[in-house]
């Protein structure tokens, strides 16, 4: 994409601002953001990969219900205070949790007692 200079302003009104170039710049920073995303959440992941190896060695269960209660809890206090949707906050975070439980049975179920 090419930006079109031709309406750029000195006064950085946001309406005689190029459109494109908006566009553009606040798809960069979109970008920025998704990449710190999935970095995050790698992390979170190989963090979750170690727990799910700790539960099978030493035979605890791979969820824990009452662990997630208040991780919902404090993350729509979160999401609140940011002014993100609570709801939203907490889908997201229980799609993640579920992925996390099933590589727990994964590993408890590859690794049985000898993990
Ligand atoms: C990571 C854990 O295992 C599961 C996954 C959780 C998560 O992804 O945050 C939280 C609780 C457990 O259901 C844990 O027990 O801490």
């Amino acid at each position: 994409m090419t930006a079109d200079r031709t309406h750029e302003t000195t006064n950085g009104a946001d309406d005689q601002k190029d459109p494109r170039a908006e566009l553009a710049s606040l798809r960069q920073s979109i970008d920025n953001i998704d990449m710190a995303l999935v970095a995050m959440l790698a992390e979170r992941f190989r963090c979750t990969q170690e727990v799910g190896k700790l539960k099978a060695r030493h035979h605890m269960p791979p969820a824990d219900p009452a662990r997630e209660a208040r991780q919902i809890a404090r993350l729509r206090q979160l999401a609140t205070d940011a002014h993100l949707d609570p709801d939203f906050a907490e889908k997201f975070l229980n799609f993640i949790i579920r992925e996390v439980i099933r590589h727990h049975e994964a590993i408890a179920g590859k690794t049985g007692t000898a993990a």
